[in-house]
C-alpha cells in the first residue's frame, strides 16, 4: 500500500511565498510510486486540499482527515513545507503530537526554542557555540536607542527575534539609522533582536538524519552581491553560493563538528540548516537554526543534496522513511 502524505505549505506570515516555492520542489520530487502525495495549504483563511482542477476541500481539524467524495482520507505522515508560523515555531509540531501524527520536522519544543533567535543564541553559548552579542527587545516594553548604542558594537544587524527570509532585516552602520530599522523589525514581529555583525566569510550548513544516522551535507559559502543575504541577495540572484564551499580541511571539519554538535544539542529532527560566520581568529559563529529551510529552486539545501551526489527524490523519500520509522 502506497503511504499518504501530506505535505504542509502555506503559513501565516510573510514567508507563505518560499513556502509555496519550497513545497513545488518537494512534491515534484516525492516519489508517487511509493507515496500519495496531498498538499495541505495552511493560511488564514483556511487548511484546505487543493485538487487538481483548483477544487478546494477543507482539512477537519479534529484529525487532519480530508473527506474527499466517499473516500476518507488519513495520512500516514507529514512532510513539513511552511516556514514562518504555524509550522516552524512548534505549533503544527504540538497540533500533530496531540492528534499522533508523525512529522518530517523538529520537534514541539525544538522547533518553538529555534525559531526565537535569542533563545537559540542563549542556548548554543552555554554549549560552547560562539555567537554574536546581542540586545533583546520587546515592543511592549519601553527601550531606548542609545542605550542599544551604549551596549553593542556598530555596525549591528536588527532582526525580528521571530523570522525568517531575511524579512524585516537591516544593517545599520552609524547610529542615526537604528530607530527606523527598529521600526521595520517591529513590523515583523514584536520581539526584535540587534546583533553586533561578526567579521567573516558566511557559510551554512545542512544536517539531517536519516537511516538513524546525523549527515552533514556539503558546506555552501555565501557570497552576497548585496550588503548582506538579504531577501533579494536570497531570491533575486544577488548572491553566489558555493557548494561545496572553498575552504581547507580544518575550517570544514570546525564547521561540520559546530553543526554536528548543534544538532545533537538542539535535539533536531530532519533536515536542518545552519547559518554559520566565519571569523578568521576566533573560528564559527553561528547565527540561527532553521529547522524548516528552504527548498525552493534558489534555496541552498537541494544546492547541497545535489552537490553531495544524491538526488532530490533519494533524499526527500530517505526523510520520509525516517519519519515513518519514528523520526
Ligand atoms: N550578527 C551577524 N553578523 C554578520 N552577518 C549577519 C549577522 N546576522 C545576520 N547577518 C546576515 O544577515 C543574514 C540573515 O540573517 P539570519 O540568518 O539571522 O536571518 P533569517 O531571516 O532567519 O534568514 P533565513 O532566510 O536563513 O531564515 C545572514 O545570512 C547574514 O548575511
Ligand atoms: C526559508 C528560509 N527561512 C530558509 O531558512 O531557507
Ligand atoms: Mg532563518
Ligand atoms: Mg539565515
Amino acid at each position: 500500500m502506497k503511504k499518504k502524505i501530506a505535505l504542509v505549505t502555506g503559513g501565516y506570515s510573510g514567508e507563505a511565498v518560499i513556502s509555496y516555492k519550497s513545497a513545488r520542489t518537494i512534491y515534484n520530487n516525492l516519489d508517487k510510486a511509493k507515496y500519495d502525495v496531498y498538499t495541505i495549504d495552511i493560511n488564514p483563511e483556511g487548511w484546505y486540499y487543493e485538487h487538481e482542477d483548483g477544487q478546494k476541500t477543507l482539512v477537519n481539524r479534529e484529525n487532519f482527515t480530508l473527506t474527499v467524495g466517499a473516500e476518507l482520507v488519513r495520512f500516514d505522515a507529514v512532510f513539513v513545507g511552511l516556514h514562518g508560523t504555524p509550522g516552524e515555531d512548534g505549533k503544527l509540531q504540538g497540533y500533530f503530537d496531540m492528534i499522533g501524527l508523525p512529522y518530517s520536522s523538529c520537534n514541539a519544543a525544538t522547533s518553538a526554542l529555534t525559531f526565537n533567535k535569542r533563545y537559540t543564541v542563549a542556548v548554543a553559548a552555554m554549549a560552547g557555540i560562539n555567537v554574536a552579542k546581542s540586545v533583546h527587545l520587546f515592543k511592549h516594553t519601553p527601550h531606548d536607542v542609545n542605550d542599544v548604542l551604549d551596549r553593542l558594537r556598530l555596525p549591528v544587524f536588527v532582526k525580528p527575534n521571530n523570522g525568517g527570509s531575511s524579512i524585516g532585516m537591516s544593517k545599520v552602520t552609524e547610529g542615526g539609522q537604528l530607530a527606523a530599522a527598529l521600526e521595520k523589525a517591529f513590523a515583523e514581529d514584536d520581539q526584535v533582536l540587534v546583533e553586533e555583525m561578526i567579521n567573516g566569510r558566511e557559510f551554512t550548513v545542512g544536517v539531517y538524519r536519516a537511516e538513524g544516522r546525523i549527515n552533514v551535507l556539503p558546506i555552501t559559502e555565501i557570497i552576497a552581491h548585496n550588503e548582506f543575504f538579504d531577501f533579494e541577495a536570497k531570491y533575486q540572484g544577488k548572491s553566489s553560493e558555493v557548494t561545496p564551499a572553498d575552504i581547507d580541511e580544518s575550517w570544514k571539519k570546525n564547521l561540520e563538528d559546530a553543526a554536528t554538535r548543534i544538532y545533537e544539542v538542539f535535539n533536531c529532527r530532519g533536515v536542518v540548516r545552519i547559518d554559520f560566520i566565519y571569523n578568521d581568529e576566533k573560528g564559527p559563529h553561528m547565527l540561527e537554526i532553521n529547522t524548516v529551510p528552504g527548498q525552493s529552486e534558489a534555496s541552498v539545501i537541494p544546492q547541497q543534496v545535489r552537490a553531495a551526489g544524491m538526488n532530490l527524490q533519494d533524499f526527500y523519500g530517505a526523510l520520509v522513511e525516517q519519519t515513518l520509522a519514528g523520526g
